[in-house]
């Protein structure tokens, strides 16, 4: 059984990796060792098997008996410790959820559902780099990858909605403390049925302003009953950097684009932080290469991958089957509000949602260890 490292395992992302990774059976047919950054030779998780201890996740001999190693550590890790571990001589699989190494020639990033072929090409080839891809892009590949593979996307534009377990567990909590803050502020006026609206509504923007700086530590700003049209760095042209990863990681994730013989495909649009807890919803506008009719569409989203499911264009069923609360803490990925746009019978709209922490995060970092141990 292939000695396998966890590191970043007790944090958020890898917790929801545990879990799958539990109810996939996934520790059946792994030697598991676990690391820590903080707490080397305390007690590994109960699931632990043979090691009970906690390895120190910056030891590189301990890390150099694995043959696989998937981190949910996080980027400054990834930095610190992947370069010696290679500068050692090891020669095993690296599995990482970080963003760090997602753009070296000799990684991949795996979202297989998707790109199968690049990863078995790569594998086939040596490839030892497997790095997750970005939240909102694997979601959406998840969601309308059947249209790229078909070749139809001349370009397509994205506006997202991005929750706050994008930014880490303490923004989700910062999150939910203003809305407390905002909502203990109008209380009173709440409970009062012949309060006036407007008056609740000057109450809370005057909450919002007002809140400290430890009750905006993490976003920076109030993000609650707000949102924030800016999402990680500031590439200085303009472009966030999380909208420059749309086009970069879609492209690379299928294999075309710089690198590869075909051409990128142009992907753009706008990065929104809203109130949401883990799901990334985003509305997302084609042109595609050729008038194709809509159910024909429709059909092939379907059909591409056992977890993509087309909601109908209709009111009842977008509100019910197409919401972040609806898809939190599921696998499954809607694709929903599929219309032909007024700009012309080619241009195609369309809403997806997934969970960030699910699709976008920790299933494609274990679905790569499986297709290593299915070798
Ligand atoms: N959050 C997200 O949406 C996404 C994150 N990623 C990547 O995953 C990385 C990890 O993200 P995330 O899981 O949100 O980070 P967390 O902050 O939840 O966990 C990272 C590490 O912090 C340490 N830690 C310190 N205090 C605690 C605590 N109270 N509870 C749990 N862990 C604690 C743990 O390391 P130790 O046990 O060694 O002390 C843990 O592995 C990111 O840096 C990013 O690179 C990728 C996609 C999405
Ligand atoms: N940037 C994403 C989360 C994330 O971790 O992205 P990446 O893996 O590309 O750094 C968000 O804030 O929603």
């Amino acid at each position: 059984m292939a000695l396998t490292g966890l590191v970043g395992w007790r944090g958020m992302v890898g917790s929801v990796l545990m879990d799958r990774m539990q109810a996939e059976g996934d520790f059946a047919l792994i030697e598991p060792l676990f690391f820590s950054t903080s707490n080397a030779g305390g007690l590994a998780p109960a699931w632990a098997k043979n090691e009970t201890k906690l390895q120190d996740a910056f030891d590189i001999e301990a890390l150099k008996r694995c043959e696989i190693i998937i981190t949910a550590q996080g980027g400054d890790y990834t930095s610190e410790v992947f370069p010696k571990l290679r500068a050692a001589g090891w020669k095993g699989h690296w599995i990482d959820a970080a963003s760090t190494l997602r753009m070296e020639p000799d990684a991949v990033i795996v979202l297989d559902p998707v790109n199968l072929p690049v990863i078995k090409n790569a594998l086939a080839k040596g490839g030892r780099n497997w790095i997750g891809g970005n939240c909102t892009v694997s979601c959406m590949l998840m969601g309308v990858g059947a249209l790229y593979k078909a070749g139809l996307v001349e370009w397509m534009s994205t506006q997202t909605y991005q929750a706050a377990s994008g930014g880490g567990a303490q923004h989700m909590r910062e999150l939910l403390t203003q809305y407390g803050t905002l909502n203990d502020a109008v209380r009173p006026l709440l409970d009062d049925p012949k309060s006036a609206i407007l008056e609740i509504d000057r109450l809370v923007a005057e909450t919002q302003r007002g809140l400290s700086p430890e009750q905006t530590a993490n976003f920076g700003v109030p993000l609650g009953g707000s949102l924030i049209p800016w999402i990680d760095k500031d590439l200085g042209n303009g472009v966030s950097k999380e909208e420059w990863k749309g086009g970069a990681e879609t492209n690379k994730i299928l294999g075309q684009g710089a690198g590869f013989g075909s051409a990128a495909v142009p992907v753009d649009g706008f990065c929104v932080r809203v109130g949401a807890m883990r799901c990334h919803s985003q509305a997302l506008t084609f042109k595609l290469k050729k008038d194709v009719p809509l159910a024909d569409i429709e059909a092939m989203i379907a059909a591409d991958n056992d977890w993509v499911k087309v909601v109908p264009n209709t009111r009842a069923a977008t509100i019910r089957e197409l919401t972040p609360v609806a898809v939190t803490g599921t696998m499954s990925i809607p694709v929903g509000r599929l219309r032909k746009m007024a700009m012309g019978s080619e241009y195609l709209g369309a809403f997806t949602i997934g969970d960030q922490l699910l699709w976008g995060a920790a299933e494609p970092l274990r679905r790569m260890l499986r297709i290593l141990l299915e070798q």
